[in-house]
């Protein structure tokens, strides 16, 4: 068995966490953004490693995110305890319908909508990081940029503290795996009609690498 694997979307993220850590047990690696590329590079060391006799005994999706107003604020770190997959499902004229309650066949479901975080691993990190808000963390493919797209969201996530672009694909992997999975992310912007100007990147690269410490 080897340390924990550690995946970030790009290699800035990858970097402030490494900064953080003087674990040379803990892997930290960058896979790509949005779910299918962090899920499908997950997949891959996570059966790499299990093919060589070393599975890897956990895996937190990491990195910075948007922030729910009023909920978090920027800078602030949060533990998932659950990551959805917030757009996967169908949209209506009565509005969006999550891939848990089209009626699929449950063979066909897969995880379903959101992937629980590893109860043993999430506990370690809350014990390791007292300060930070825990709640649902969602997963996007398209960052949210309009004041009616984040109230939907809100409003259809009462417990989502926080949108990135990765968890649900790394959950994914990780549960196909059997390997305890968790979601730690830092607030760079908040949620809202898009202001790029406004992400405040180092501030949450610096959260990331002061958090960090809890991957030990
Ligand atoms: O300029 C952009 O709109 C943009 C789009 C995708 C990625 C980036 C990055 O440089 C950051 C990578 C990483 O950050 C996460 N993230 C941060 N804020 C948000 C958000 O408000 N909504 C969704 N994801 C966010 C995400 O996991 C990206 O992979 C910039």
């Amino acid at each position: 068995m080897t340390g924990l694997l550690v995946v970030t979307a790009v290699s800035a993220e990858a970097e402030a966490v490494r900064a953080g850590l003087d674990d040379q047990a803990v892997t930290v690696l960058p896979v790509g953004v949005g779910p299918a590329a962090a899920g499908a590079a997950t997949a891959r060391l996570l059966a790499l490693a299990e093919a060589a006799g070393r599975p890897y005994r956990g895996v937190v999706s990491a990195g910075i995110g948007g922030g729910f107003v009023g909920r978090v604020a920027v800078g602030d770190t949060v533990l998932a305890t659950r990551s959805v997959a917030a757009d996967l499902g169908a949209e209506s004229p009565e509005g969006f319908i999550p891939v848990d309650e089209l009626g699929m066949p449950p063979e066909l479901l897969g995880v379903g909508n959101a992937v629980p975080a590893d109860p043993g691993l999430l506990a370690a990190l809350r014990t390791a990081l007292p300060g930070a808000s825990v709640g649902a963390v969602l997963t996007v493919s398209t960052v949210t940029g309009t004041a009616a797209g984040t109230d939907a969201l809100a409003q259809r996530h009462p417990d989502a503290v926080v949108e990135a672009m990765e968890g649900y694909g790394v959950a994914v992997a990780a549960a196909q795996a059997g390997v305890p999975f968790a979601e730690l992310r830092t607030v760079s912007n908040p949620i809202g009609p898009r202001d790029r100007g406004a992400w405040r990147m180092k501030e949450a690269f610096a959260a990331l690498t002061e958090a960090a410490h809890a991957l030990r």
